[in-house]
C-alpha cells in the first residue's frame, strides 16, 4: 500500500466523516442556511494566510525545482482565483465586519496552530503531511459533488470547482507523490511525527465542519450556558 494510503487508513473514522459531511451535503443541495456558510467562510478565511505561509515554506523546502513547481502554480491559485472567491463571497453574502473577522474556533485556531508548527518544524515531511491532508479530504468531498445543480449560487458553486475536477486533483496526486516520495527515507521519529500530523489535521477537518454544521458560534455559546447553569 502506498504511504499516503496507509496513513488515511491510520484514521479512517475521521477521514470517513470529513469527506462525507452533512455540511457538504447541504453546500451541495444549496439547503446550507446563509449564516452557517457566512460563519464557514469568515473562519476558513481565518487560517488562508497560515496556509500561504505554509506551501511557501513547502516549495523552499522541495528537494528540487520539479518538486517544488507544482506547489508554486498552486500557491498562485489559491493567492489568485481562490482569495477573489472568498471576497466576492463575502460581498454576495452581505457578511458583517464581526463575520469577516470573527475570533477563531477551537478548530479554526488549532489549524492554524498545526500551520505553523508544520512549518517551523523544517521538516518537509510534516509539511506536506498537513497540505495533503486539506487539500485531499476536499478532493474527496469535492469529488462527490462535482454534479450539482446548476442553479446552485457561485458561493456555493464555485467552492466545489474549486475542489473538484482535473486540475485539482493533479495538485492532490503531486502532494501524495510527494509523501510517497519523502516516506522511505524518514527514520522511525521523523516517520511517527509527519504521521501524528497527518492524523491530527484530519481530526481538525472533521472538527470544523463539525462546527460549522452546528451553527458555529452560537452551538458554542449555547454549549457554553449550559455547562455554567
Ligand atoms: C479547513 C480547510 N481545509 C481544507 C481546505 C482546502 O484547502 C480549506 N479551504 N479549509
Ligand atoms: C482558504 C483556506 N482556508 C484554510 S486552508 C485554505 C487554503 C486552501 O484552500
Amino acid at each position: 500500500m502506498r504511504p499516503c494510503e496507509m496513513l488515511r487508513d491510520s484514521c479512517r473514522a475521521d477521514w470517513d466523516a470529513a469527506t462525507d459531511h452533512a455540511f457538504c451535503r447541504a453546500l451541495a443541495a444549496g439547503t446550507l442556511p446563509r449564516d452557517r456558510m457566512a460563519w464557514y467562510l469568515g473562519q476558513d478565511y481565518l487560517f488562508i494566510e497560515e496556509f500561504v505561509r505554509l506551501l511557501a515554506a513547502a516549495v523552499a523546502h522541495a528537494p528540487s525545482l520539479a518538486d517544488g513547481l507544482p506547489a508554486a502554480r498552486f500557491l498562485g491559485l489559491i493567492a489568485g482565483p481562490e482569495n477573489d472567491y472568498f471576497q466576492r463571497s463575502f460581498e454576495a453574502l452581505e457578511l458583517t465586519p464581526a463575520e469577516r473577522a470573527p475570533a477563531p474556533s477551537a478548530p479554526a485556531a488549532g489549524f492554524m496552530a498545526l500551520m505553523a508548527r508544520a512549518r517551523r518544524s523544517g521538516r518537509y515531511e510534516q509539511m506536506i503531511a498537513v497540505l495533503l491532508v486539506a487539500e485531499w479530504s476536499y478532493l474527496s468531498w469535492g469529488e462527490r459533488h462535482a454534479g450539482y445543480d446548476p442553479a446552485l449560487p457561485f458561493w456555493f458553486a464555485e467552492w466545489i470547482d474549486l475542489h473538484s475536477g482535473p486540475g485539482f486533483a493533479g495538485v492532490v496526486a503531486y502532494l501524495q507523490e510527494q509523501m510517497d516520495g519523502a516516506w522511505p527515507g524518514l527514520d522511525a521519529q521523523a516517520a511517527a511525527e509527519a504521521a501524528a500530523m497527518f492524523r491530527e489535521a484530519v481530526a481538525l477537518e472533521r472538527a470544523f465542519f463539525d462546527a460549522a454544521w452546528a451553527g458555529g458560534d452560537s452551538a458554542a455559546r449555547a454549549a457554553a450556558m449550559t455547562e455554567t447553569e
